[in-house]
C-alpha cells in the first residue's frame, strides 16, 4: 500500500505582504513540512504552468459543470469561463443571472469574510409563496424546513416543487428538510383559527373528543386517547414547553378541566407534556413509537419525494434511526437521505452518543427539550451536543426560539442576539429559524438577523483567535478513514498557520469535505463535488462552499481546471495561497494560485 502525502507547491508569484512569507517555497527550493504521520512522504514539487493546460480541461462546447454557493448558487457553464461575467443558467431559452447575492458578496468582501454558519429556514403559511421562498434563499437559507406537525401533505408537495424549481431555474442549492411529527402528545388544530389566547384563571377543558365545525369556547382538541385516564388532578399541563401553563383541576369522562395559571397564546397542534412532582411524566410516552403510522406514511412521502435530509422528532435510542436508515436504504438504493436524530427528550440526552453515532447530524431541539427538562439545563446540554456532535463529525443544528420576538417584531431582543451568537460562538453548523420565518411576520428581517450576527461573531472571534482548540478523536472504523482524517486534520492545521487564503477539497461522497470542516478552519472550505444532492447535502455544514463540479482522478488538471473557472468568475485571483486535498488521491497539495 502506498499512502503518500505529496506537497506539490507551486509558485508562480511572489508572495501577497500581508500574509507570512516563506522564502523556501520557490521553484527551486522544496521544502519539507513537518508531517510525519505517514508511511511514505513524497514531496513534489510540480512546476508546470498551470495556466497552459486549461484550453484543454474546458472543452466549450459541454454542460455545464460548475455551481457554486452556499445556499446561494450559480451555474458556470465552462463556456463562459473566458469572457463572460455574467453567469447565466439556461433553464428555457431565456437566461437569468443568478447568484448575484453570493457573488457581490465573495467579491466585494473577499471569500474570507463569507459566512461560515449555515441557516435553516422552516417554511409556513407566510413563506411558501415562490417569491418568499427566493427573497429567503437570497437572504442566506441554506436548507428549507417542512414540518409535518402542520398543514397536508399537498402543501409540503407545493413547497417542495417551488424550492426545487428555485434551484433549476435560479442555480441555488438549497436543501430540504422534512420534519417528523412523532407520537407525542399534542393539541388538535384549534377548529381552524390561527391562535387562541389563554388568560390567567380562566378555565379550559382539554378533552379527547373530537369536534368538526362547532369546538365548544374555551375547548381543545388532545390527539391522544389515553389522555384523560393518564393526567391526575394537580398535575401541571404545559403547553409548548411552558409558553402557557394550566393546573389540571377536574376529570370528566373524556374531558379535563383545568386552570390557566401562565397565560398566553395557544397555537394549533402545540405539543403538551404533563409534569407531577417536579418531573415530567413520560410512561406514556416511552410506550408510544418513535415513528408513528402517520410518520411512516410522511417518510415514504420524504422518499418519493427525494428530499435531502428527514429530521426524526423525540428520538429515544440509536435503533430506530439505524432502522429508518437501513429502511430509506432499502427504498431508494441512489438516494442519500441523511437522518437527522432531533435531541429534545430526556431518553435522547441518556442514549447521547449512540443516538448521535448512528445518525447523519443533529438537531438541538430546544423547544420540546425545554419542556422535558428544566429550562436552566437547556444552555450546558445545548454546549455538550454540539461538542459531541463536532467530535463524531455530524453535523449540528440549533433550534427553536432564536428570534422568537421576532414573530411580532421587527427588531431582536439583545437577548436573543446573545443567544444567537452564543450558537456561533460555539460553532455550531447551523441555526434554524422556526415560528420566526412559518409564521412570523418578519421572515426575511429574522434571516438577515441571523446572517449578520453569524459573520458579526465568526470574524470577531477569528481576529481574536479565542477558538479553543478542539480535541478530535479518530473516528474511522479503517486504516484508509483513519488517514483521511490525519490529512483532512493537518491540512486545516497547515492552513491556519500557513494564513492560506482557502482550502479545496475534491470530494465525491462529501466525507472529505466534512472533515475539513470539522476542523473549523479560519479560511473558507470551497468543496467541489460530482453531484447535485451531495452539494445540497454539503449546505448544512459549517464552513463549506459547495461547488458542483465534474473532475477526474488527475488532481493537476482538476486544480487547473478550478482555478480558470473561478478566476473568470472573480472568485479567487492569481497569487492566492490554497491548500487541495481529496477523495481519490490521497495528499495535501500547497500551491499559488497561478
Ligand atoms: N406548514 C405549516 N402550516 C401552518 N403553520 C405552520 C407550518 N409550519 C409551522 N407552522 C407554524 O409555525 C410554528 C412554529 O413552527 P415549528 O416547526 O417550530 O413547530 P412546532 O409545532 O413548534 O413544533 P416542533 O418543531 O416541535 O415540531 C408552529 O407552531 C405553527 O404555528
Ligand atoms: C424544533 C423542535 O422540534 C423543538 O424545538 O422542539
Ligand atoms: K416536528
Ligand atoms: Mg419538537
Amino acid at each position: 500500500m502506498s499512502q503518500s502525502l505529496q506537497l506539490f507547491t507551486t509558485y508562480s508569484r511572489s508572495r501577497n505582504p500581508t500574509v507570512p512569507t516563506h522564502s523556501d517555497l520557490n521553484p527551486t527550493h522544496t521544502r519539507r513540512f513537518p508531517v510525519t504521520l505517514f508511511p511514505k512522504l513524497a514531496l513534489k514539487a510540480s512546476l508546470s504552468s498551470s495556466s497552459s493546460s486549461s484550453s484543454s480541461d474546458l472543452d466549450p462546447s459541454s454542460s455545464p459543470v460548475l455551481v457554486s454557493g452556499n445556499g446561494a448558487g450559480g451555474v458556470l457553464s465552462a463556456a463562459t469561463q473566458a469572457y463572460a461575467p455574467p453567469v447565466l443558467v439556461s433553464s428555457d431559452s431565456s437566461s437569468i443571472e443568478v447568484d448575484s447575492v453570493k457573488e457581490a458578496e465573495l467579491k466585494e468582501n473577499g471569500f474570507r469574510s463569507t459566512r461560515r454558519t449555515k441557516l435553516v429556514c422552516t417554511i409556513g403559511p407566510t413563506t411558501c409563496g415562490f417569491e418568499q421562498l427566493e427573497a429567503l434563499a437570497v437572504g442566506g437559507m441554506n436548507v428549507a424546513r417542512i414540518n409535518m406537525c402542520h398543514g397536508t401533505r399537498q402543501w409540503h408537495r407545493s413547497v417542495i416543487e417551488r424550492v426545487r424549481r428555485l434551484n433549476e431555474e435560479k442555480g441555488f442549492a438549497v436543501a430540504i428538510m422534512m420534519d417528523t411529527e412523532g407520537s407525542e402528545i399534542h393539541m388538535g388544530d384549534l377548529g381552524g383559527a390561527p391562535s387562541a389566547k389563554a388568560e390567567d384563571g380562566e378555565i379550559w377543558t382539554f378533552s379527547v373528543r373530537t369536534f368538526d365545525s362547532n369546538q365548544p369556547e374555551r375547548t381543545i382538541n388532545v390527539n391522544y386517547d389515553g389522555f384523560a385516564e393518564d393526567v391526575k388532578v394537580g398535575d401541571e399541563l404545559l403547553v409548548d414547553g411552558g409558553m402557557v401553563r394550566f393546573e389540571v383541576i377536574e376529570k370528566i369522562g373524556p374531558d379535563v378541566k383545568c386552570k390557566c395559571t401562565d397565560p398566553g397564546l395557544l397555537l394549533p397542534r402545540a405539543n403538551l407534556t404533563f409534569w407531577r412532582d417536579g418531573s415530567v411524566v413520560r410512561e406514556r410516552n416511552a410506550m408510544l413509537p418513535t415513528i408513528s403510522s402517520k410518520d411512516w406514511l410522511d417518510i415514504d412521502f420524504g422518499i418519493a419525494e427525494g428530499v435531502d435530509f428527514i429530521a426524526i422528532s423525540f428520538v429515544k435510542s440509536a435503533e430506530v434511526i439505524t432502522h429508518l436508515k437501513s429502511y430509506i436504504a432499502a427504498r431508494s438504493r441512489d438516494s442519500d437521505i441523511a437522518v437527522i436524530a432531533k435531541i429534545e427528550s430526556i431518553d435522547s440526552l441518556k442514549n447521547l452518543e449512540e443516538i448521535i453515532l448512528a445518525s447523519d447530524g443533529a438537531m438541538v431541539a430546544r423547544g420540546d427539550l425545554g419542556a422535558q427538562i428544566p429550562l436552566e439545563q437547556v444552555p450546558s446540554v445545548q454546549q455538550k451536543i454540539v461538542q459531541l456532535c463536532r467530535q463524531l463529525n455530524k453535523p449540528v443544528i440549533v433550534a427553536s426560539q432564536l428570534l422568537e420576538s421576532m414573530i411580532e417584531y421587527p427588531t431582536p431582543t439583545r437577548a436573543e442576539v446573545a443567544d444567537v451568537s452564543e450558537a456561533v460562538r460555539q460553532r455550531a453548523d447551523a441555526l434554524m429559524l422556526s415560528g420566526e420565518s412559518a409564521m412570523g411576520q418578519y421572515p426575511m428581517k429574522a434571516l438577515a438577523v441571523l446572517r449578520s450576527v453569524s459573520v458579526r461573531i465568526e470574524k470577531w472571534w477569528r481576529e481574536e483567535k479565542r477558538h479553543d482548540p478542539m480535541e478530535l478523536p479518530d473516528i474511522g472504523s479503517s486504516y484508509s478513514d483513519n488517514i483521511s482524517e490525519e490529512i483532512c486534520n493537518s491540512a486545516a492545521k497547515m492552513a491556519n498557520n500557513l494564513g492560506v487564503d482557502a482550502l479545496f477539497v475534491y470530494t465525491k461522497t462529501g466525507h472529505m469535505a466534512s472533515l475539513l470542516s470539522r476542523s473549523r478552519p479560519d479560511c473558507p472550505i470551497f468543496a467541489f463535488t460530482s453531484t447535485t444532492s451531495v452539494r445540497r447535502r454539503l449546505n448544512l455544514q459549517w464552513g463549506l462552499i459547495p461547488f458542483r463540479l465534474s473532475f477526474s482522478d488527475d488532481m493537476e488538471s482538476n486544480l487547473n481546471k478550478t482555478f480558470s473557472l473561478l478566476k473568470a468568475r472573480n472568485l479567487i485571483k492569481s497569487g492566492d495561497l490554497v491548500i487541495a486535498v481529496s477523495d481519490m488521491l490521497q495528499s495535501i497539495q500547497v500551491m499559488y494560485v497561478p
